[in-house]
């Protein structure tokens, strides 16, 4: 059908739905996929690829997410005012899939590993090569965002009002379908080996799946093309909405003086130049805007989940028995509930809402979504509170601690000045880190003659003191001070045998040197330990997040490693996983009462022109709330990380107070019905005026050069 036809056609329907929508809603699917899938493993490609700090890593990140959001301004402006919702989505998710495969080519370190050593060589080729892809995909994802959604609503005729309503549902299921999906899928697939000169992290296949889920995403729209029903763009809306809010308001002011008479509302002051129509649903989605205000809070809770949520699951455990959960696994709770939960409201909770006789509008429905996602943060607090109970007390930024640790022959009594006296037997440790509000200590060992030595401890760190088979050179090594990331247990190894040792995947030690700190997974864990022609091995079961230092003695070989003991410098992480579904589940009540309310209503109240500006301008709200995270996380946070989510709890109480106060002023609308109204009472056929729309935009121009702006005194 041409896009210039105006009439919506009469479209194939299946069980009272129009058949196109199948298209559209599996196009939907797979872009998520697409999407989430590469965002799964994004951090990780920044981080372990390209060897990017943890801070940078997440504020590209973040950046990225934001930018994501932000691009919605730009399709909805192309889609509406150029080249309409169909071609937009095409042209845009072309762009998307050029991204998506720029993506996963920047990722194949082969391309530039001259040396064969498995890294690439030349880092600036793939950080160009991938931040190219990351604006396509943004400019993508973004860009079609408010068209999908405004699309598949405008597939539906007037009396499929009902199905209007569950096919918002049904969009939002097959989104965190896909999402759920990919976010199991593409981890599994970077965790494979892959290259062709050496095997590495198969991040290729990371991303290289998205990328075809986004060319069949693509496929699936353009194959479902001639049953669509397609609204022609309106000429350049965007344009002539700023031109008539702008005279509006200069109109407005140029009559301040009190002798001219009041006027309903403040757009009115174009009606000596603007077509009331043009005015009429300026009036309907500024109002809907202005209702958007406080919406970003809810999002720079909601984004959360993704960040200090996971680092909250690093520092607990995910022993669920039959199965192990990974922190950033944790996420997958989201769209499972979601699954779950939008049938359970849309068939039981609603439906029964509505038999009590209870009006449980769009608006009121947000507002309580809002609630929830406080009192997820709540929840959130309260699971802090249960965890700081079981987390070291790590050193203040002014004190320093020390712990110390013997591999000499006997039992020792170490004087720490001034007065810290420790009783330390042989390959043994204190028995926790003791703390100094000072930097300069002088230790003293009571072996004959007695070794005194001065250290300077580094202030806000945590320090090991070794002791070794000759006290005399005696070293401080620093230890971890927070959880170790990804919930992994940090474990490092003395030797005090009298040889170089070599331990599995790791450098050879000398003899009393102290290695660094590895990262093991949790579960069982082999080490082989090797001298020359002698081995043993040595396991140990791990939880998570805890970190040890492991002393072998001289007599390692002889008895089978069973000598090694194990100093415990940071206990496992005791608060289980589980505790945090009870925020999920807020959180994602809150989601499907907030985000997929919202969708809805943001097509509902929008004029037919204006669906995908008004779908930009809700996405919109999420950019911001997610620009709000990254300013919160810059400008540091509480002392207390259950504080601060208590903080954020009340601020959305107290905006969700703010929100209802003004959805308590709203009147819903039937955009269709004012439309027609003013059409009415201009005496125009519909065709008539939307033709007249159209020139008085085309003349506007000339009409301001000829003539001047016309003063009309009221
Ligand atoms: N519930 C989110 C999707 C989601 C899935 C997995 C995660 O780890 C986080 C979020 C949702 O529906 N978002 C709306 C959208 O359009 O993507």
């Amino acid at each position: 059908m041409d896009e210039t036809t105006k009439k919506k056609k009469k479209t194939a329907e299946c069980c009272g739905y129009p058949i196109s929508i199948f298209f559209i809603v599996v196009n939907e699917f797979c872009e998520r996929f697409s999407y989430y899938g590469m965002r799964a493993v994004l951090v990780l490609y920044f981080r372990y690829f390209l060897l990017w700090d943890d801070d940078l890593a997440t504020s590209i990140y973040h950046a990225f997410v934001a930018l994501c959001y932000l691009t919605p301004i730009l399709g909805a402006i192309i889609a509406d005012s150029w080249l309409g919702k169909f071609k937009t989505i095409i042209y845009l998710s072309i762009v998307y899939a050029i991204g998506q495969v720029t993506m996963a080519i920047s990722t194949i370190h082969d391309i530039t590993d001259a040396n064969r050593d498995g890294t690439p060589d030349n880092f600036t080729f793939h950080i160009a090569l991938s931040m190219l892809g990351l604006i396509l995909i943004a400019l993508g994802t973004g860009g079609i965002k408010p068209c999908v959604a405004a699309f598949g609503g405008d597939q539906f005729q007037e009396h499929q009002s009902r199905q209007l309503n569950t096919f918002f549902s049904v969009f939002y299921l097959c989104i965190n379908a896909g999402s759920l999906l990919s976010t199991l899928i593409t981890p599994v697939l970077r965790a494979q080996e892959c290259g062709i000169h050496t095997q590495q992290q198969c991040y290729p296949l990371a991303f290289g799946v998205p990328a075809v889920l986004m060319v069949i995403s693509l496929v699936v729209f353009i194959a479902g093309s001639g049953m669509y029903v397609k609204t022609d763009p309106e000429g350049n809306i965007m344009w002539s909405v700023c031109k008539c809010i702008g005279f509006a308001i200069k109109n407005r002011f140029r009559h301040r003086s009190s002798s001219y008479p009041k006027r309903e509302h403040w757009m009115d002051w174009a009606n000596e130049k603007y077509d009331k129509l043009l005015i009429a649903q300026i009036k309907m989605v500024l109002k809907v805007l202005f209702l958007y205000i406080p919406l970003p809070m809810f999002w720079t809770l909601f984004d959360q989940k993704g960040s200090r949520w996971t680092l909250q699951a690093t520092t607990m455990s995910g022993d669920f028995g039959a199965f192990i959960l990974q922190p950033d696994q944790m996420q997958t709770v989201n769209p499972i509930l979601i699954l779950t939960l939008v049938p359970i409201m849309d068939r039981l909770i609603f439906p029964l809402i509505q038999k009590c006789g209870l009006n449980f509008s769009p608006l009121k429905r947000m507002t309580v979504g809002m609630l929830f996602a406080a009192m997820a943060f709540v929840s959130a607090a309260l699971v802090q509170i249960e965890i700081d109970k079981t987390l070291p007390n790590f050193p203040s930024s002014s004190e320093s601690q020390l712990k110390v640790v013997n591999t000499y022959s006997t039992t020792l009594n170490v004087t720490i000045s001034p007065n810290e006296h420790l009783l330390i037997e042989s390959f043994g440790s204190s028995a926790d880190y003791v703390t100094f509000d000072h930097q300069d200590i002088t230790v003293s060992l009571n072996t004959n003659p007695v070794i005194t030595k001065a250290f300077s401890l580094i202030k806000g760190g945590r320090q090991t003191l070794i002791i070794p088979s000759d006290p005399t050179v005696m070293y401080l090594k620093e230890d971890v001070k927070s959880k170790p990331r990804e919930g992994k247990n940090a474990i490092r190894f003395v030797n005090g045998y009298t040889a170089d040792l070599n331990i599995t995947n790791l450098d050879s030690i000398e003899p009393s040197a102290t290695t660094n700190y590895t990262l093991v997974n949790q579960g069982k864990r082999d080490f082989v330990l090797r001298h020359g022609e002698q081995w043993c091995e040595f396991s140990r079961k791990f939880g998570f997040g805890a970190s040890y230092t492991f002393l072998i003695p001289s007599t390692v070989f002889s008895d089978d490693c069973e000598s090694i003991t194990e100093v415990e410098d940071m206990k496992p992480n005791s608060v289980h996983m589980a505790l945090q579904i009870p925020q999920y589940f807020l959180i994602t009540t809150g989601e499907v009462m907030f985000s997929v309310t919202g969708l809805q209503f943001s097509y509902s109240q929008a004029p037919k022109n204006m669906k995908s500006v008004l779908q930009a301008g809700w996405l919109c709200t999420n950019a911001v709330g997610n620009i709000i995270v990254l300013i919160v996380a810059e400008l540091g946070k509480l002392p207390k990380q259950w504080a601060e989510y208590l903080l954020f709890a009340s601020l959305l109480v107290a905006v969700s107070i703010i929100f209802s106060i003004m959805a308590y002023f709203y009147t819903y609308i039937d955009p269709a019905e004012i439309e027609a109204q003013v059409r009415k009472e201009q005496g125009l056929e519909p065709e008539e005026m939307e033709k007249e729309t159209i020139e008085m935009e085309e003349k506007d121009e000339d009409q301001k050069n000829e003539q001047g702006v016309k003063q009309t005194k009221i």
